[in-house]
């Protein structure tokens, strides 16, 4: 029998944000991204609308364009300016969705010039700024964060070269997915898990832009007819990215607001970047219950005994850690990342080595070995949200 984490103190409670974030301070100290309270006074509206399909243009002047992002008539063709920072016609798209072309792992965006302002929100793509040169492009499109770029460290975030962008269904191989209401095929972990491989909304059209500023963007999804099928729950789901001088803020937020108990399983699941997935290592694990291979739930029978967790390239590494400690350590060379969590229970490590690369069609040969993903999970003990009650998450990549 599993046990559900429960999110439910009443209604409309709000359980986990108002705990101390890893982070918390650093938005006192000006270090982070503004969080959504302190955004009220720059952010713009965008109203979501149930049933809208695409999220609204903001209207800014000429001069605070980026034209490979705004110019671009569609989703697909702004979400290859963000991701590739070339265009391609639409007479170019695959299918009619648009594949990023970036060079192994690296992503080329634009480079930082325009002012300090909400620089770019097209149909298809926000771009966050921070006064530090750090940058972030999301997709609106699955709410896919796409890349992250340090002016120091250049981009953090590896994104296939076939990576398909846009396309309903088909879910972005790079940047961080949002896995949900279900993690894996973790089909009987929740109660009425939708059976969907890592879920729905990280293949979905329906979020749509409610807030943005800067460097912090809102997104927000609610179920259509279709999700309703796939999966009877009513809910909202808000997910808020925040730019920091070197740091990225990923906060989800769900609210059910049905008549029934909501529960899912899911993660986040980073794709970080790297030269060699063999110079990476994941420090913090030693002492955790892991499950060595990733089945359909959680055995918990080995105890991690390593102090760094390393991925030989060759095999298939996936490791599932469960109720594990908040904050981990991805070393590759003298790069260092401050993984944290919070309201999260698990961390999962993947990469799909050598030898099961052939599975992935969206994964050029080479590229398997440019990418780790370290991820915080919700898989080993279901969330649990009663009607009118919001669950909380966070999570925070910093460059240390
Ligand atoms: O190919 P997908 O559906 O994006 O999944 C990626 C990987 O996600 C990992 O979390 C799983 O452990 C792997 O089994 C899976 O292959």
């Amino acid at each position: 029998m599993v046990k559900s984490s429960e999110a439910a103190l009443g209604a409309g409670a709000v359980v986990g944000c108002l705990l101390a974030a890893p982070s918390a301070s650093s938005f006192a100290t000006g270090q982070q991204g503004a969080p959504p309270s302190r955004l009220l006074e720059q952010k713009i509206r965008l109203g979501p609308t149930r049933g809208q399909s695409h999220a609204p243009s903001l209207k800014q002047p000429p001069q605070q364009q980026r034209p490979a992002l705004l110019a671009a008539a569609g989703a697909g063709a702004a979400l290859a300016g963000a991701a590739g920072g070339r265009l391609r016609p639409a007479g170019a798209a695959r299918r009619g969705v648009i594949a990023a072309r970036a060079s192994a792992g690296v992503l080329h965006a634009p480079p930082v010039a325009a002012p300090l302002t909400v620089s770019a929100a097209g149909e298809g793509c926000i771009r966050l700024r921070h006064a530090s040169g750090a940058t972030c492009d999301v997709s609106v499109y699955a709410a896919n964060v796409l890349s992250w770029r340090l002016p120091d460290m250049g981009e953090q975030l590896f994104m296939s070269s076939e990576a398909v962008l846009g396309q309903p269904g088909t879910a972005i191989r790079g940047g961080v997915p949002i896995c949900w209401p279900q993690f894996g095929t973790f089909d009987e972990a929740a109660t009425g898990a939708p059976k969907l491989k890592h879920g729905f909304v990280r293949q979905s059209n329906r979020w749509q832009v409610s807030e943005v500023s800067e460097d912090a963007v809102s997104l927000r999804l609610v179920p259509d007819a279709e999700m309703l099928k796939k999966w009877p729950s009513e809910f909202e789901f808000i997910y808020t990215v925040s730019l920091g001088a070197k740091s990225l803020r990923l906060k989800m937020e769900v609210t059910n607001t049905g008549p029934q108990p909501l529960e899912f399983t899911g993660c986040l699941h980073t794709y970080f970047r790297c030269e060699a997935c063999t110079d990476v290592a994941v420090e913090g694990l030693k002492g955790e219950t892991v499950d060595v291979g990733i089945g359909d739930f959680f055995r918990g029978t080995e105890v991690e005994d390593r102090e760094q967790v390393t991925f030989d390239g060759k095999s298939e590494i996936q490791l599932l850690y469960g109720s594990t400690a908040d904050a981990i350590v991805v070393k590759d060379g003298d790069r260092r990342l401050r993984l944290t969590k919070m309201n999260m229970p698990d961390w999962v490590l993947w990469n799909i080595g050598d030898d099961n690369r052939h599975t992935l069609p969206d994964l050029p040969l080479g590229e398997q070995r440019k990418y780790v993903c370290v991820e915080p999970g919700f898989a080993t003990v279901p969330q649990r949200v009663k009607p009118g009650a919001t669950w909380c998450a966070m999570h925070e990549v910093e460059a240390l």
